[in-house]
């Protein structure tokens, strides 16, 4: 059994987004920028946020934050995304996720030019990811993808099994793994003998959102097994969907929670920054 370290492929891709920035820098006097729009004051969220942030400047991006109180209005929201959407030195808007109830975060990602949409979740940018014709990929689904690329985890003709089917992780992995030729299913409430389909699972993705969910009856022997759940156990501690105590030992490889699928998500975030002050500036 092998614990697939995000931490240090996350390290990887960073170092290489930051070589990339100096060169922008010297060869075109330009500095790619992030705008982070936080609604509210979730404590969790607020951890994501400050990794971001962390991130930008060890790569050398210019970033901004807009921490707006809970009670902000839909226009005063809207109003500021248009802002960002003009303003030449950002190059990527990220409004976290979830918003404050009486908000309507469909309306909010819409009105996020599609060039800035760092997070791939306006509706152009989920269009050409079916199409296979993505200019931005959705940073948790493509952090995954780099890691099995890092381990040299074959995708191809091999079962993978996603459990979740959220437009932000559960239905673009599938669509990631399909294109690398997997043989993919989808799980979700509804789905029978849950347990059964995953045990078959090659590579099984478990994007649920309960902590401890993918227990070990439910995996092969040899499985590759990846964890994006960002749960609390019953202490209040950060643990993932899977059971990793007693799930790792039939794996060949299994990734950690916290150290996996996390700074995997931020690496691609900058790696989707880059790309977009890239294409803004016609590099
Ligand atoms: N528009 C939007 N885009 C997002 O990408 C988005 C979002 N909203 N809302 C919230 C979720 C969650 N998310 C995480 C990113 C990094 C870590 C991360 O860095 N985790 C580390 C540290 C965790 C810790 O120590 O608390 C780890 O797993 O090792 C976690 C969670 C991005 N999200």
């Amino acid at each position: 059994m092998q614990i697939i370290d995000g931490k240090k492929v996350s390290a990887q891709v960073k170092e290489e987004v930051k070589r990339q920035t100096l060169e922008l820098k010297e060869t075109h006097k330009i500095t790619p920028g992030l705008a982070v729009v936080i609604v509210g004051d979730d404590p969790a969220s607020r951890v994501y946020v400050n990794n971001k942030k962390k991130a930008c400047e060890f790569v050398g991006f210019k970033s901004e934050e807009y921490a707006l109180p809970a009670e902000t209005t839909q226009e005063e929201l809207l109003n500021l995304v248009e802002t960002l959407n003009n303003k030449k030195d950002i190059n990527g808007i990220l409004v976290q996720l979830p918003l404050p109830k009486h908000l309507d975060d469909k309306a909010v990602i819409e009105a996020i030019s599609p060039l800035k949409d760092v997070d791939a979740f306006h509706a152009v940018n989920v269009g050409k990811i079916m199409l296979g014709e993505y200019d931005f990929l959705p940073c948790t689904p493509a952090g995954v993808m780099e890691m099995l690329h890092s381990y040299n985890i074959e995708v191809s003709g091999k079962n993978c099994v996603v459990i979740g089917r959220s437009n932000i992780v559960g239905k673009p992995m599938a669509m990631l793994l399909l294109h690398e030729n997997g043989t993919v299913t989808i799980c979700h409430s509804r789905t029978k003998n849950l347990a059964e389909i995953c045990s078959q699972a090659d590579i099984l993705v478990a994007a649920v959102g309960r902590p401890k969910f993918v227990t070990a009856d439910m995996v092969k022997e040899g499985a590759v097994v990846i964890d994006v759940g960002m749960d609390r156990d019953e202490n209040g501690k950060l643990c993932g969907d899977v059971d990793f105590e007693n799930v790792k030992d039939k794996c060949s490889f299994i990734t950690p929670v916290p150290g996996g699928v996390g700074p995997m998500t931020i690496s691609t975030l900058m790696k989707n920054t880059l790309k977009a002050c890239r294409i803004q500036n016609n590099i």
